[in-house]
């Protein structure tokens, strides 16, 4: 359904790659968990699988085609095959809950009667019949986010790239979030889901593919994953930490430093 075939982006030539040497294929009904630190290029992955860039050297392979030689044109039919959901939801504000999972619908010409038919369907797969009619400022954030996955569906797209989706949502909300995942990926959608949630990557005992400075670190059926951040001791040395043990351990004379920290290619 996807595949890398000794993929490197280069976003600017003077800084190193996002993505390096690449081989990786997810099959057809597969659902996988990219993981890895900030910077590690999880996003990038994702926006070449969408064609919001360009491989740099390889090949990208989507449904049977080398995005590369589909023409621009083109682009927004490949992107139709594919659903993306993002941490921060991107609903339209000015529309309803049945018209924002519409919308998707109208843009690429879907009749009224289609529409219809089909959006109820989607809100009640994702938990949000009777919500038909409130505004996303009057939902909660799994509510704005469930929105964002009905959306993403409705059009039934072979593949749904998820971005952190579960980035703004308390665990609890993420559980909900997740088990619609997995429901459309059991309904026989390709799922690849960009998170730094170990919690969650561990509970659902899928494929973890793990990046790190560009680079496929480790590719696991029924994976783990533990998030690491880069520390400062309080003596000055510094050193990767599980994050939720470091984030604990802040004010107690460690600190924290920013992931994208360049010294991080140090430790
Ligand atoms: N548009 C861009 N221009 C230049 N460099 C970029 C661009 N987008 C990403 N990068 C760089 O590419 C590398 C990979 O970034 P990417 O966003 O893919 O990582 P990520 O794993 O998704 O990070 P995060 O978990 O923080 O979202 C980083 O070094 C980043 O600074």
């Amino acid at each position: 359904m996807i595949r890398f075939e000794d993929v490197t982006k280069v976003y600017d030539a003077t800084s190193r790659p996002a993505l390096d040497g690449i081989d990786l294929e997810v099959d057809h009904g597969d659902f996988a968990f990219l993981v890895g630190p900030s910077g590690s290029g999880k996003s990038t992955f994702l926006r070449l699988v969408l064609r919001e860039e360009r491989a740099t050297t390889g090949e990208v392979y989507v449904a049977g085609k080398n995005v590369a030689r589909v023409p621009s044109w083109r682009v927004p039919r490949l992107r139709r095959g594919i659903g993306v959901v993002f941490q921060d939801f991107r609903l339209l504000p000015n529309k309803d809950v049945f018209g924002n999972v519409a919308f998707a619908m109208q843009v690429i010409g879907k009749s009224r009667h289609m529409i219809r038919e089909t959006v109820p369907e989607v809100l009640k797969l994702v938990g949000l019949e009777g919500k038909e009619r409130r505004m996303p400022h009057e939902l909660s954030g799994g509510e704005q986010q469930r929105v964002a996955i009905a959306r993403a569906i409705v059009n039934k797209p072979g593949i749904l790239l998820a971005d952190e989706p579960t980035g703004n949502l308390d665990p609890a909300t993420s559980v909900g979030i997740m088990n619609i995942l997995d429901r459309i990926n059991q309904n026989g959608t390709t799922v690849v889901m960009a998170t730094h949630d170990d919690d969650i990557v561990n509970s659902m005992k899928r494929r973890v593919i793990e990046l790190s400075a560009g680079r496929v670190v480790r590719d696991e059926t029924g994976g783990e994953y533990t998030a690491m951040i880069p520390v400062v001791n309080a003596d000055g040395t510094r050193e990767l930490r599980p994050a939720k043990e470091a984030q604990g351990e802040v004010g107690s004379g460690n600190q924290a430093i920013a992931p994208f920290d360049t010294e991080e290619d140090e430790l």
